[in-house]
């Protein structure tokens, strides 16, 4: 009993702590981990010290400082080179979960843009649209002091802009860049409403889970089949599995890479640990103790269904917890109102499904809870879906945690297997008093 109660207390310490500490910027740009560097070719192009080292347009340089970017975060340092360089090389990508993908794609999406041309240039796919919106954010920052034409190719009624009363249609036509998911930009194509014939550079963020047939597979293939033939193609994930990645490298050909050994994808900065519940009505009760004992920051709360998210909604919401839902069985607008209370910190805690286990970029959280653990249709785990999910927290350099709740044989056994697969151990909790006494 002893021995639980310090584990919980260090756990509340751990969880109380993260609420001041500043990210170690340091340590995440001179971070040890070794990327391997596959060129296509030998030109001596090394990484950039700095963000002037790129030679970039002042405008998008003014843009990046505002944002408080002072130096590069080391995929930018290395990747930034080799992605604006002419002529344009393909790229896939890989780095740890919150290490600044975003901007080196969005830089160089920018940075191929002729600002005078007024047509499509640009064009970036990501697998929901709170990603798509949150990386249009990040465009509209760092595009600050430029000219640009934006769209945002999300699934949304046909209204005109509130910002300049065009139509959505017009805003399309103008558009020198857009961010949208993927059954979006399809139809817009399909219904010529968008023009592909000046695209210079096709990104997908997220390229595994876009490229995955189980997927979004199908219709990233077909908006890549209509891209111009010297389009550059830019992919990029914090994971590829063997299979998607040899997919990648015929979909981006003779692209430079950059790959990261499977142990060394969990971010360090993430402490992981387990809940031993007794079984699937006792996770409940360890959930709502959890917030009623610890003081958290923001966290996400993720489960495998849509009703699994209701009902716990429900059920936390009863019990006094102020929570919030958001899964793909909501209306556009409501995911939006929902996304947005969480960036605001109007809400504390999100519960959701896998719809929002990658890219979403919340520095203030710091708990992820896997009340479900990632498992496929057939229930073994997914250790891709895994690494996106408590990725959510232990942002660019910032410390994390990570829960996960453990039922039965099978969920012991899925923990297990993803501790070996990223060879980092997963800490055990005692579930002490009051735990134990109530169920
Ligand atoms: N050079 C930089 N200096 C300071 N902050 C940065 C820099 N680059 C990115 N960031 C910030 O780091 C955070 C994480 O970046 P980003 O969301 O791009 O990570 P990511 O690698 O795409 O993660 P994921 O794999 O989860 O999608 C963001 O809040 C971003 O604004």
């Amino acid at each position: 009993m002893e021995n639980g109660a310090t584990e919980v207390n260090s756990l509340t310490e751990q969880i109380s702590n993260l609420e001041t500490q500043e990210p170690k910027h340091n340590a995440l740009q001179e971070s040890s981990h070794d990327v391997v560097v596959t060129r296509v070719d030998d030109d001596p192009i090394l990484s950039v010290t700095t963000f002037e080292d790129l030679k970039l347009n002042e405008n998008l340089l003014k843009g990046i400082y505002e944002m408080g970017f002072t130096k590069p975060s080391k995929i930018q340092a290395k990747a930034l080179p080799l992605l604006i360089k002419t002529p344009p090389q393909n790229m896939i990508g890989q780095s740890q979960s919150g290490t600044g993908k975003t901007a080196a794609f969005v830089l160089t999406m920018l940075s191929r843009i002729d600002f005078d041309l007024k047509s499509l240039q640009a064009l970036c796919l990501a697998p929901s649209r709170e990603l798509a919106r949150q990386i249009m954010v990040e465009v509209l920052k760092m595009a600050k002091y430029t000219p640009v034409m934006t769209a945002e190719a999300i699934r949304e009624s046909n209204v005109k802009s509130y910002t300049t009363g065009k139509s959505r249609n017009e805003e399309f036509a103008e558009a020198q860049l857009i961010v949208g998911t993927p059954g979006t930009v399809y139809d817009l194509f399909r219904r010529r409403i968008i023009n592909k014939n000046t695209i210079k550079i096709f990104v997908l963020d997220e390229a595994d889970n876009m490229l995955d047939q189980q997927s979004l597979g199908d219709q990233s293939i077909k908006i890549k089949n209509m891209m111009p033939k010297d389009c550059q193609i830019v992919l990029f994930s914090a994971t590829y599995s063997r299979e998607v990645r040899s997919f990648a490298e015929r979909f981006a050909p003779n692209a430079n890479q950059f790959s990261l050994k499977v142990e060394e994808l969990s971010v360090k900065t993430i402490s992981q640990f387990y809940m031993d519940c007794k079984n699937e009505q006792h996770k409940f009760q360890v959930l709502d103790d959890l917030y009623t004992l610890l003081t958290i920051g923001q966290s996400i709360i993720f489960v495998q269904k849509r009703d699994t998210a209701d009902i716990i909604a429900r059920r936390m919401t009863e019990n006094g917890h102020k929570v919030i839902n958001l899964h793909g069985g909501l209306s556009a607008n409501e995911r939006d109102h929902v996304m947005d209370g969480f960036r605001r910190g109007d809400a504390k805690v999100l519960i959701t499904t896998n719809v929002l286990s990658r890219g979403i970029d919340v520095l203030q959280v710091n708990l992820v809870i896997n009340y479900d653990l990632p498992t496929d249709a057939t229930g073994k785990p997914d250790f891709e879906t895994y690494l996106h999910r408590i990725g959510r927290t232990g942002r660019f350099g910032r410390t994390g945690v990570s829960i996960n709740f453990v039922h039965d044989a099978n969920s012991w056994e899925v923990v297990k297997s993803i501790e070996q697969h990223f060879q980092r151990e997963i800490i055990k909790i005692e579930i002490i008093f009051p735990f134990n006494n109530i169920c």
